[in-house]
């Protein structure tokens, strides 16, 4: 895929593999890197940054490994970022050599503050250094992006015209960082703008920025500089990066998107023109997210923009009401269009009847006027006392208030496990069945919590399929109690269970059999 300066869409850089991998603790090894990598190109990102060669050894297997997997003809551009030093440079080259479309993005500092006390040059020196390193860097690739670093805080004319000797030395893109991520939208506004008006050759490279979220203003400000012509952001997935993150690709593409009809005239598009500013799957954005994750440890914070487990969550009444008479009463956007399979209604204290009924309706309980108003009296004073209402402490409200006889279903009397290093994992449970049969079974797995899922499936007998297994630690301390959450599908329908306990093996054969007697219950 090659991009022309012509394209009138924004082309998405991913530097999650490179800035996203700065983030402190966020560490990738070269088959992580790789797992990343696969799923960019599936979410569609035109560019990967795959890292920096020069770093260290795993750094520069890893880029050499995605561009030789990930780099092929249709698939996205491979870079790897390089100080403006030879060695480097070359080293970019190298890692990058199997990859259909490679790219050298090389960078110097620019501003009196970097040059004074980090690099020790003067002006003179760094552009001459610039000019000779995109020179050398173009011998090696045709695609050669530079950025000239702290772009936000160097002193205008001499950034105007660091920028047009590295274009006239090769350069066919100009990326603009705000490293420190001290600029507001209006700042970024204008800085483009004056690199447009006073650059004379800046038209034949594509414009680029680099947003850091310092002050909280990293998507604001690319946002910003695509109302001015700029036509690469740089960003990454969940906004993680060095310090506080860098802008998220998926607040970037979701606000380009569903605000499509805004940005349209900044674009050579008629206003209500319905093409895509930008050519990433939407659907994968939440897989990514949670790739992404789950591999660099960085976990995304509840009300996270996009992809945080609130961003489409419900809680008070009135949004509740609003919600299920019609979506977009409260929503902007369909939670689909991320690849999130449905929308949490969340019962709490700020819950009304329409919600606590849909939910009941859910759980499969059908209530006579007088029960569901006890019930939902009883369940607004638990609500006072408790952060989340879960299904459980639903069902127990109903068990408690009305007259309404729960299936027990299956009964778990005893788990008993065995695991450590020097043995195979297995585990022993006890079931009372929902006729009264008493029934004991063992099995193995590949570690404890795989040994009591087999077993419990061996006993009960339903076909299911385990999509999500959680452990969160509710109190502190050793002897805290662990929460496990898990999802099992059956057909087109999801279940969940939940169970506490100071053992996380117990929690998760009661967590598993809540879950499973849901599905019991539905299907019988
Ligand atoms: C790149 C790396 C291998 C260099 O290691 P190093 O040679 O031991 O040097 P240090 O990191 O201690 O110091 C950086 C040196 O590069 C210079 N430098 C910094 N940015 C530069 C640039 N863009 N172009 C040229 N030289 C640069 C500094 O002035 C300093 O030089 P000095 O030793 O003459 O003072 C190492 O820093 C590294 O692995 N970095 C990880 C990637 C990274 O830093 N990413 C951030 C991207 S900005
Ligand atoms: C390479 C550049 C765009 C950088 O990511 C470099 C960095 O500070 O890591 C930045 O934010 O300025
Ligand atoms: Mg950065």
């Amino acid at each position: 895929m090659s991009i022309s300066t012509q394209q009138d869409r924004v082309i998405i850089f991913d530097t999650t593999l490179r800035d996203g991998e700065q983030s402190p603790g966020a560490t990738l090894n070269v088959e992580e890197k790789l797992r990343i990598a696969h799923q960019l190109a599936v979410l569609g990102v035109d560019v990967i940054e795959a890292g920096f060669a020069a770093a260290s050894p795993g750094d520069f297997e890893a880029i050499r490994t995605i561009a030789q997997q990930v780099g092929g003809s249709d698939g996205p551009i491979i870079c790897s970022l390089a100080r403006a030093v030879r060695a480097d440079i070359q080293a970019a080259a190298e890692a990058l050599q199997p990859a259909a479309h490679k790219r050298i993005h090389t960078m110097i500092s620019t501003s009196d503050i970097h040059l004074k006390y980090q690099l020790k040059k003067s002006r003179e020196e760094v552009l001459a250094i610039a000019q000779e390193m995109v020179a050398y860097a173009k011998t090696l690739v045709e695609d050669v992006e530079f950025s000239p670093m702290d772009a936000s805080r160097t002193a205008r004319e001499f950034l105007y015209q660091v920028i047009e000797v590295a274009i006239a030395n090769g350069a066919t893109t100009i990326n603009i960082p705000d490293t420190v991520g001290y600029f507001t939208p209006k700042d970024m506004g204008a800085l483009i703008q004056g690199i447009r008006e006073n650059v004379p050759n800046i038209d034949q490279v594509i414009l680029s920025v680099h947003t850091q979220n310092d002050l909280g203003l990293a998507t604001a400000n690319a946002l910003a500089a695509i109302e001015q012509g700029v036509r690469q952001v740089e960003c990454t997935i969940n906004g993680i990066g060095e310090r506080a993150g860098n802008a998220a690709l998926e607040e970037i593409v979701m606000a380009l998107q569903v605000r499509k009809p805004y940005f349209n005239p900044y674009f050579c598009h008629p206003v209500d023109a319905d093409v895509s500013l930008v050519k990433i799957k939407t659907q994968e954005i939440y897989k990514t997210s949670c790739l992404v994750s789950q591999l660099t440890g960085m976990l995304v914070q509840p009300n996270k923009a996009i992809v945080g487990a609130n961003a489409f969550a419900h809680e008070s009444g009135i949004h509740q009401d609003g919600i299920l008479k019609h979506r977009q009463t409260y929503e902007i956007m369909d939670a689909a269009t991320i690849g999130l399979p449905e929308n949490r209604i969340v019962l709490g204290k700020h819950s009304g009847r329409h919600a606590f009924r849909t939910k009941l309706q859910e759980l499969g309980f059908e209530l006579n006027e007088t029960d569901f108003n006890k019930a939902f009296t009883r369940f607004k004073e638990v609500a006072d006392k408790k952060k989340e209402m879960s299904d459980w402490d639903i069902e127990a409200i109903i068990r408690d208030e009305t007259q309404i006889q729960i299936e027990k279903g299956f009964q778990l009397e005893h788990v008993q496990v065995t695991c450590g290093d020097c043995t195979i994992p297995s585990a022993t449970v006890t079931i009372v069945t929902p006729y009264g049969e008493i029934l004991t079974d063992a099995a193995v797995g590949t570690g404890p919590v795989d040994a009591v899922y087999k077993v419990i499936n061996r006993v009960v007998q339903i076909p299911n399929q385990l999509i999500e297994f959680s452990v969160q630690s509710v109190t502190a301390g050793i002897d805290a109690l662990g929460k496990v959450t898990i999802r099992l599908r059956h057909q087109e329908s999801i279940f969940s269970g939940q169970a506490s306990d100071t053992d996380i093996v117990v929690a998760a054969a009661y967590a598993y059999m809540n879950a499973l007697n849901r599905l019991y219950r539905y299907i019988n």
